[in-house]
């Protein structure tokens, strides 16, 4: 069997069509094998060991599946199995940490600190503290890291591939955040031996449905129960250091730079920014997915105003920015992809100040009021006011309870932008309600 040298946090349908993928695809990939922890649920995990840890990987493009058997992932562990996750951390051997575990899940309050004000944190606090098991991501991290410590088994990268910007150096702060509170002397070891990874991750992997595990069985003869769809499309760019060695990833397409942050803003705003767009408006108009939203030509012109607006802030040459809006029309557009606004909606209040008000703030800079980021901000406070997908969001309770005045909402969301009269009146004038 393949030695696990690598563990994961947040096993879902993403990772599975990417990293693993990756992983699975590079030349070495017999001596990475990858231990992944649910978020908390068992569910996926109980059912991938029964099934070895394999799954059906369906590559969905415009006219046809294309179906593989992935075997990168050799265990699969509940999240709340906190010992076995520490005794992963502890092997000198696992050499990555890899996350896909959603963007509240980093507790970060508006500066990007740890917020040591959520309730989970608190807790976790006094878990580390007294030798409870924690229950957040960073807690969980910590613990794990403490393990590492404890056993001497030296360095380690920690690769998140959420989509948030920085992600490396964020996930850092959070990290660095707790330790120091638990104990200084484990914050130093952690600078000292843990690089934090920074990438920017794109493969666009929908939730499975029956129809999926039904056509993989009928296709191919075995009762996958838990396979995964995504797009033929993917890409991964990654900056840092891996101290203890890695997958050549680079042999099945990733690629590594110094500077990933063009990279991350071309995606957060054109795709992720594209897509909240859709996922809020286009909901609003009926749609349920992102392939009925784009081929309606209201959206459609919306999206174009957005893009113009936010490819002024994405510093890549004009040419590439081009293509890559051209390339992302036809992902769109991908009718055999079952995207749903309502899995996209979820999280606004985490994913809003990441996607759109980089470009609100770059705009009005400028000079421009733009009525492109107006209009996903408008759609996500209708949406709010229950108009379109429904509300998904643990953070939502005080932007809804203020639903009813765009001005008290943009004052909780962008306290910097609150007074700003042009930009409150081009929101309130692309809202439908009140
Ligand atoms: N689906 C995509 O197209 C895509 C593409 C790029 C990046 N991503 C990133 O991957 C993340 C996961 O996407 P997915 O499609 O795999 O979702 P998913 O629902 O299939 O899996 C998410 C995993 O994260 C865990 N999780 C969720 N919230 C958590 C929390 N608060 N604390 C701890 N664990 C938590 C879940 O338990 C699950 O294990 C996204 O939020 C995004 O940051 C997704
Ligand atoms: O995954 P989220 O919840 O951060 O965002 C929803 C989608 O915008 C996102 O999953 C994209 O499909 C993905 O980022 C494409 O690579």
């Amino acid at each position: 069997m393949r030695p696990v040298r690598v563990v994961h946090l947040g096993l879902g349908g993403f990772f599975r069509a990417h990293q693993a993928w990756y992983t699975g695809a590079a030349p070495d990939a017999e001596q990475w094998g990858i231990a992944a922890f649910t978020g908390r649920s068992p569910d996926l995990a109980d059912q991938l060991r029964r099934q070895d840890g394999k799954y059906t990987l369906i590559v969905r493009g415009p006219a046809h599946d294309e179906m593989s058997v992935q075997r990168a992932v050799v265990a699969a562990h509940s999240g709340t199995d906190h010992a076995v996750w520490c005794d992963y951390l502890a092997r000198p051997e696992v050499a990555v940490v890899t996350l896909t575990v959603t963007e509240a899940a980093y507790r970060r309050d508006r500066t990007g600190d740890l917020d040591l004000d959520d309730p989970g944190i608190r807790a976790d606090l006094e878990a580390l503290r007294h030798g409870g098991d924690p229950l957040t991501v960073p807690g969980r991290l910590v613990a794990g890291l403490a393990a590492r410590r404890a056993a001497r088994a030296g360095s380690l990268a920690v690769v998140s591939c959420d989509n948030l910007p920085g992600n490396g150096p964020a996930t850092e702060q959070v990290i660095g955040g707790l330790a120091e509170a638990v104990e200084p002397a484990l914050a130093a070891w952690i600078t000292e031996h843990v690089s934090f990874v920074t990438t920017m991750v794109d493969r666009i992997t929908p939730r499975t449905t029956a129809d999926d595990v039904r056509a993989v069985a009928t296709r191919t003869g075995w009762a996958d129960q838990v396979p995964v769809v995504t797009e033929p499309f993917t890409e991964w760019v990654l900056g840092g250091e891996f101290p203890s060695g890695r997958p050549a990833w680079e042999a099945a397409g990733a690629r590594f730079a110094d500077d990933v942050h063009p990279y991350e803003t071309r995606k957060l705003f054109l795709l992720n920014g594209g897509h909240s767009l859709l996922a809020y408006a286009g909901s609003a108009l009926g749609h349920d997915t992102i392939a009925e939203a784009v081929t309606d030509p209201v959206c459609r012109r919306w999206l174009d105003q957005w893009w113009d607006e936010a490819v002024r802030h994405v510093p890549l040459p004009a040419a590439d920015l081009t293509t890559y809006r051209a390339a992302l029309l036809e992902r769109f557009a991908n009718p055999r992809i079952r995207h749903t606004l309502a899995q996209i909606a979820a999280d606004g209040s985490q994913k809003l100040p990441i996607r759109v008000l980089p470009v609100v703030r770059a705009e009005r800079a400028a000079g421009r009021t733009p009525a492109g980021a107006a209009r996903i901000l408008a759609a996500w406070i209708e949406h709010l006011r229950g108009i379109g997908a429904p509300v998904d969001d643990a953070a939502a309770g005080p932007y809804r309870d203020r639903a009813g005045s765009v001005r008290e909402v943009i004052t909780l969301l962008a306290p910097d932008l609150a007074d700003d009269e042009a930009l409150l009146t081009a929101i309130g004038g692309a809202c439908r309600t009140g």
